[in-house]
């Protein structure tokens, strides 16, 4: 149990859906295991879908049996677990049904004594999520009853469609919860690795002095995923890979990479660098688009279930950019992303210049043999990059690095991401989720990209085959290597 944890009741509208059994249930599972729960705890599935708790229960015991395959079990563990869990059914798209989740609320807090303390979390789809809060404002649902009581609103990605959309929505929910009471999650935030980008940049002297544009050559945010949309044709259809990946996750990344040390490690603080970040992005002109950024579908994509025959969705983007600051004016940074590639992988690299003068002759891959590899997943780990002699005659140079694996802390559980973020927004703390003008700015720099693909219909959608590195035209984007300008072994002789 954990004592920081205020006891609290959560409702999951969306609970028959594939996040709540695949993400949620399991990952508060992993926080019950490790006793980080609260002393008193209901987890409340909401949905239109008719089960009683007892079904409900058996659905997620399947889900979590199935995902807690190969992992140690006490026995009766998963039951002690499932005790908390109840449902609701009604309908979250009418305002005249919140009785029904009202009432439900009314009787567990009574039954287990909780304190007025409730989180909804939004894991719906996105239309709903204004219709949510305006239904729960109607019903008096937002407002805690007593001055100790809180509300707090989880909400799913994607946070809208365009700047717009996004900021209707702020708009909207702002109007009906407190910022602080508003909590927009973006799973990679989540992640262990992407959280060490802060630690590892802020608690060592080593690599912030070289952390700017004069050591820095380039950037680069890959994201690379071998499935396909599998069953998510129907979303993917009214996304593409901008929204879906690049807008969201890979910006807030970026964000992490770019920033500046907060002066405290407190959300706002921290969550002000990452706006200041985003308001740098040097906009595209659109003439510069076409050059800059290169989008990519797979072939087989315009069969898949839900999509359409025609479509111009984008299952993959590659992009250049630059952030006009100080710390970083003139590095490049690339961006990638793209479903059905030969690999599952999402890592970091920033490229550090070369040495003014190179003596050796030697075999470093990119434009220096100086990389820093942040891999976010899998082989969770960080390395760095350099040159060294090969042994023997002669001064041939090789890339070695040095290597930090997570699975050399053999003994430490590694959190999946929504685990870490349920436990974040249970406890009050918003450093890990995205803040309304950081979103509103990123979708300022993305609009204009989608703007110009609309009016470009199919021209410039690139196909690919699935299982490679993307569609050829991503290559001028490429970090080149710079020619070695050293003297070869062959040229001294
Ligand atoms: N699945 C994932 O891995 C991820 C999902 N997300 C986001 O989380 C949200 C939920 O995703 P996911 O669980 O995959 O979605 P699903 O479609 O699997 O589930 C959503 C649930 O919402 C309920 N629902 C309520 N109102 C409506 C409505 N008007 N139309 C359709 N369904 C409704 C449905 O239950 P019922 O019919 O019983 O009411 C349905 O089971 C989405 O916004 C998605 O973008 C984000 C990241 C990852
Ligand atoms: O949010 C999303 O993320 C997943 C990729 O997440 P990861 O943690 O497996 O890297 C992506 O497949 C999905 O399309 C997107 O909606």
């Amino acid at each position: 149990m954990n004592e920081k944890v205020d006891s609290q009741l959560i409702v999951i509208f969306g609970a028959s859906g594939d996040l709540t059994g695949r993400k949620l249930i399991p990952s508060l599972y992993e926080l019950h295991k490790r006793d980080l729960l609260p002393e008193k705890l209901c987890v409340m599935g909401a949905a239109r879908t008719e089960y009683t708790d007892e079904e409900f229960r058996n659905i997620q015991r399947e889900n979590l049996e199935h995902s807690q395959k190969g992992k140690e079990l006490k026995p009766g563990d998963i039951d002690a677990f499932l005790e908390h869990i109840c449902y609701v059914s009604f309908d979250s798209g009418k305002s005249s049904d919140y009785y029904k989740l009202k009432d439900r609320i009314t009787e567990k807090q009574t039954a287990l004594n909780l304190p007025d303390k409730v989180m909804y979390y939004l894991a719906t789809p996105p239309q709903m999520y204004d219709l949510i809060p305006q239904y729960l404002q109607e019903n008096g649902m937002n407002v805690a009853a007593t001055p100790e009581g809180w509300r707090r609103v989880i909400i799913e990605k994607p946070f809208g469609t365009s700047l717009e959309t996004a900021r209707a929505l702020n708009k909207k929910l702002m109007s009906i919860f407190d910022e602080k009471e508003i909590y927009r999650i973006d799973h990679y935030l989540g992640k262990e690795t992407v959280q060490n980008i802060l630690v590892l940049r802020f608690s060592n002297g080593i690599f912030e002095p070289l952390w700017n544009r004069n050591y820095v050559d380039s950037v680069e945010i890959k994201v690379s995923e071998t499935l396909g949309v599998e069953n998510r044709g129907k979303y993917y259809e009214g996304s593409g890979a901008m929204r879906d990946m690049i807008q969201n996750h890979l910006m807030q990344l970026m964000g992490f990479i770019a920033m500046e040390s907060p002066a405290v490690f407190e959300a706002e603080p921290l969550r002000d660098e990452i706006v200041k970040v985003f308001r740098s992005l040097r906009p595209y002109k659109s003439a510069e688009i076409d050059l800059n950024v290169v989008r990519g579908q797979y072939e087989g994509y315009r069969q898949e279930p839900q999509v359409s025959p025609t479509s111009t969705t984008e299952t993959y983007v590659a992009m250049k950019f630059f952030i006009d600051n100080w710390r970083w004016g003139g590095v490049p940074f690339y961006l990638s992303t793209g479903k059905k590639l030969d690999e599952k992988k999402s890592e970091i690299v920033i490229n550090f210049k070369s040495t003014p003068n190179q003596l050796f002759s030697g075999q470093c891959s990119g434009t220096s043999c100086n990389k820093l590899t942040i891999a976010i997943q899998p082989n969770e780990g960080i390395s760095l990059q350099f040159g060294l002699k090969m042994p023997g005659a002669g001064f041939e140079v090789k890339q070695v690095s040095m290597d930090f694996k997570y699975e050399s802390l053999s003994k430490v559980y590694l959190p999946d991401a929504y685990e870490r973020l349920l436990l974040d927004a249970m406890l009050g703390d918003s450093t890990l989720y995205a803040r309304s003008d950081a979103l509103e700015a990123s979708w300022k720099f993305i609009d204009p990209i989608l703007a110009h693909w609309k009016e470009s219909g199919d021209q410039n959608l690139y196909p690919y085959t699935p299982g490679t590195k993307g569609p050829k035209e991503r290559k001028p984007l490429k970090v080149l290597p710079r020619p070695c300008i050293c003297y070869s072994k062959q040229q001294i002789e």
